[in-house]
Order: structure tokens, then sequence, then C-alpha cells
């Protein structure tokens, strides 16, 4: 098995490196999948938010990711508690999704606070997914509709560029083009195909 860790900043283009890498037979393990699959309605999880944040961030019974969203992004300590909640479930879930994947498999593991969590040297190959902080922003906005202070606070709660880029053992550049980034995985899946780059 080869365990490969994927990140960048939020809006840099993880999950559609992700994707193409699915597509050319990779196993993914998202952690933002299982960070919704563990406080779906029902769950322990999606109980410990409401006990901490109060029934306002429900709606009806789902988790209202909207109102949480604006609660932590504009509170460094509710988004301290609410990782404590998130995080050691969605460990527990991505160990049990690796357990499960062939002898043989490439696992991609998507972390979006990989470098945050100090998780960079836990992987056979670190890959960061970078681009310019405008371009990071525009796409940010235009995706979720942001505020460019909305947009501006999301970036600001993780790791800054050079933080990532300093932990990355391969850097995919998403600046350009849809057709340049999938070029990008293509040379990344080789090598990974390949039994694992230089790291
Ligand atoms: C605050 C929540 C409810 C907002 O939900 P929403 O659907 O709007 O966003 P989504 O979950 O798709 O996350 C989008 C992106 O936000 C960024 N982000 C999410 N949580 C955090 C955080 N705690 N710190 C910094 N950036 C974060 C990541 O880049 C992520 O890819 C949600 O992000 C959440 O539960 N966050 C806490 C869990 C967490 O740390 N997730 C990230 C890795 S597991
Ligand atoms: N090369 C590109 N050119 C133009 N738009 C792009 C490019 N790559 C990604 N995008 C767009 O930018 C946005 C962010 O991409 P994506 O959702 O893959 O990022 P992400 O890193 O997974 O985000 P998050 O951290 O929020 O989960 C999306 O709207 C996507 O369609």
């Amino acid at each position: 098995m080869l365990r490969v860790g994927l990140t960048g900043g939020i809006a840099s283009g993880k999950s559609t490196v992700a994707a193409e890498l699915a597509r050319r037979g990779a196993v993914l393990v998202d952690a933002d999948a299982l960070a919704r699959e563990v406080v779906e309605p029902g769950t322990p999880g999606l109980d410990a938010v409401v006990h901490r944040f109060g029934p306002e961030v429900l709606d009806g019974e789902r988790l209202d990711r909207a109102a949480l969203g604006r609660r932590v992004f504009a509170d460094a300590e509710a988004r301290r508690d609410l990782e404590r909640i998130i995080h050691p479930r969605v460990r527990a879930r991505a160990a049990q999704l690796e357990a499960a994947a062939d002898a043989d498999a490439v696992v991609v593991h998507v972390i979006p606070l990989l470098v945050e969590t100090g998780q960079a040297d836990d992987f056979d190959l670190c890959v960061v997914v970078d681009l310019e902080p405008d371009t990071q922003l525009r796409r940010l906005r235009e995706r979720n509709g942001l505020t460019a202070e909305e947009a501006r606070a999301r970036v600001e709660a993780q790791a800054s560029r050079a933080e990532r880029l300093a932990a990355a053992d391969w850097v995919i550049d998403n600046e350009g083009s849809p057709a340049d980034l999938r070029r990008q995985v293509d040379t990344l899946w080789s090598e990974l195909a390949a039994g694992g780059a230089a790291g």
C-alpha cells in the first residue's frame, strides 16, 4: 500500500485533484466527507455539536452547516471546540476505510488541515495543491458566495501558503486551466503507480 496525504488551502482544488486520482484508480479517504458523515442526523457526533453550540445550529434534524460555519470561522475558540468533537471521529473512520483497502492500493487521504494537525510525516508522500492567494480568494468567493471578509477569515483560519509548501514532497500548481491540472495529475499518478516518488 502506498499512503498519500493530499492537502491544500480552502478552494485550492483538492477535491478536483482527488477526483482525478480516483478516476485513475486511487482509493480516496476524504476527511471533509467523513466530517459530514460523523454529524449526520441521529449520530453521537451531532449530539455533541448541539450540546456545545445549541439548537440554533440545527435546521430541523440536520446540522445547519452554513450557520455553524459563520460561528466557528468568526471565533477561534469555537473552532477548536468543534475540531475536538469532529477530528477524533474522522480519524477513526479514516483508519477503518484504509484498513479495508487492498494491500497494493494507492490510498489518498484528502485532509484540508493536514499541515495544521501535524500529519505531514504520517504519509509516504505529502502532496500540496498550491495557487496564488488572489486566485484562491476569487474561487472561494465564487463557489461559496462569500463576502471578501468572510473568504479572508476562512483562509486565515488555515496554515499559510509557506507552511504548507514547506511540508510538501510534491506540489501541484492549480493556477492554470482544468486541463493543465489534469496533466499534472497524470504525472503524479505515473509516479504513484510506479511505487511512489522520492520524498
Ligand atoms: C464549519 C463547518 C460545519 C462548515 O461546513 P461547510 O459545509 O460550509 O464546509 P466544508 O465542511 O465543506 O469545509 C470546507 C472547507 O473549509 C475548511 N475548513 C473546515 N473546517 C475548518 C477548520 N476547522 N479550520 C480551518 N479550515 C476549515 C477546509 O478547507 C474545508 O475543505 C465544517 O467545515 C466543519 O464541520 N468543520 C470542522 C471539522 C473540520 O475541521 N473539517 C476539516 C477537516 S476534517
Ligand atoms: N484549474 C481551475 N480553474 C478554474 N476553476 C477551478 C480550477 N480548479 C478548481 N476550480 C474551482 O475552484 C473551486 C475549488 O475547487 P475544489 O472544490 O476542488 O477545492 P477544494 O480544495 O477541494 O476546496 P475545499 O477546501 O473548500 O474543500 C471549485 O469551484 C472548482 O470548480
